[in-house]
């Protein structure tokens, strides 16, 4: 039994290493994932192109959706070829962890059956399980699941609120990996009054200031430069370091984009221009 799906990639608006609440927005860059489930035995898997990746991942999300809805299935094999660079801040576990969910239910003949916050919370409670994840960021998983911008409380894997709005978004990162369960937590919960006030932004739509608010909080207390959100502003709606980094994302119009993709491609690493994914993960 053969399935196959992809979710889109996202960047930060409120990063929830702070207070548990958190806020993201798909963008148009994918994870695709291919599964085989049956035949007993351990899932296995593997990464396209990168033959020394973790895929525990993966494979959790594998069984998991197994034990969930495959009548008593197990075993299988997973595959993901993704354009999101791995740790980069760019939600690319998220990704990976919603096309597996929903490429193993495609296998299994349910994907329209199962609401997709369900599928969303079992690829974090993988995430939980193999310890990829702070807070099981219920916020990266259900924008990319479900698309457009989602606000959650990841201590309760709840979402609070939705919007589909319609940006243009350039994206730079740098060579270097973050891993988010490296990510020094402690140091983010001493910002958590910044992050309430870019949660209170956020809700009142203010999405380009809080997330630049939340940008140079997070910058401070991780650790990564702020040159790249001076350089971005004031022309740019927003800008903000893209969860625990290293990559940092801008929306705004696509004129004021273009002048700073010129100056962020200056730096090392890759710069793309995207735009914001309304309709989240898909089987294909
Ligand atoms: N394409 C992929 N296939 C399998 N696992 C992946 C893939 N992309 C990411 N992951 C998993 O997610 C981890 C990176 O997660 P994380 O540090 O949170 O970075 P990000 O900010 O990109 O989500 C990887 O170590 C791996 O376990
Ligand atoms: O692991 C976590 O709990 C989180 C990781 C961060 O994202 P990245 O995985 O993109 O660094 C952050 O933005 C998110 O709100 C919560």
């Amino acid at each position: 039994m053969d399935g196959s799906a992809e979710a889109p990639a996202a960047g930060t608006v409120l990063n929830a290493l702070a207070t548990g609440h958190g806020a993201a927005f798909a963008i148009d860059r994918y994870t695709r994932a291919d599964v085989e489930v049956g035949g007993g035995g351990p899932v296995t898997g593997a990464v396209a192109g990168e033959p020394d990746a973790d895929t525990r991942l993966v494979e959790r999300c594998v069984e998991l959706a197994c034990e969930a809805y495959g009548d008593g299935v197990t075993g299988g094999h997973v595959e993901t070829d993704s354009e999101v660079s791995m740790a980069a801040g760019l939600k690319s576990s998220s990704a990976a962890a919603n096309a597996t969910v929903l490429a193993t239910l495609d296998a299994l003949g349910v994907a329209d059956d199962v609401p997709r916050e369900d599928a969303a919370l079992l690829g974090v409670r993988a995430a939980r399980d193999v310890g990829v994840t702070v807070t099981g960021a219920y916020d990266d998983a259900s924008a990319s699941m479900l698309g457009g911008l989602t606000v959650t409380d990841n201590d309760r894997d709840v979402l609070l609120a939705r919007d589909d709005p319609d940006w243009d978004v350039l994206v730079w990162t740098p060579d270097e990996k973050a891993f988010s369960a490296d990510a020094d937590a402690e140091r983010c919960a001493r910002i958590a009054p910044l992050a309430e006030h870019v949660e209170e932004l956020t809700f009142a739509g203010r999405y380009g200031l809080a997330m630049t608010i939340n940008g140079f909080a997070f910058c401070g207390a991780l650790d990564f430069p702020i040159t790249p959100l001076v350089e971005a502003m004031p022309a740019v709606d927003g800008v903000s370091l893209s969860g625990t980094g290293p990559s940092y994302v801008a929306v705004g119009e696509a004129d004021n984009l273009e002048d700073l993709q010129d100056t962020w491609e200056t730096k090392p690493g890759t710069t793309f221009r995207t735009t914001t994914q309304h309709d989240g993960a898909r089987t294909r």
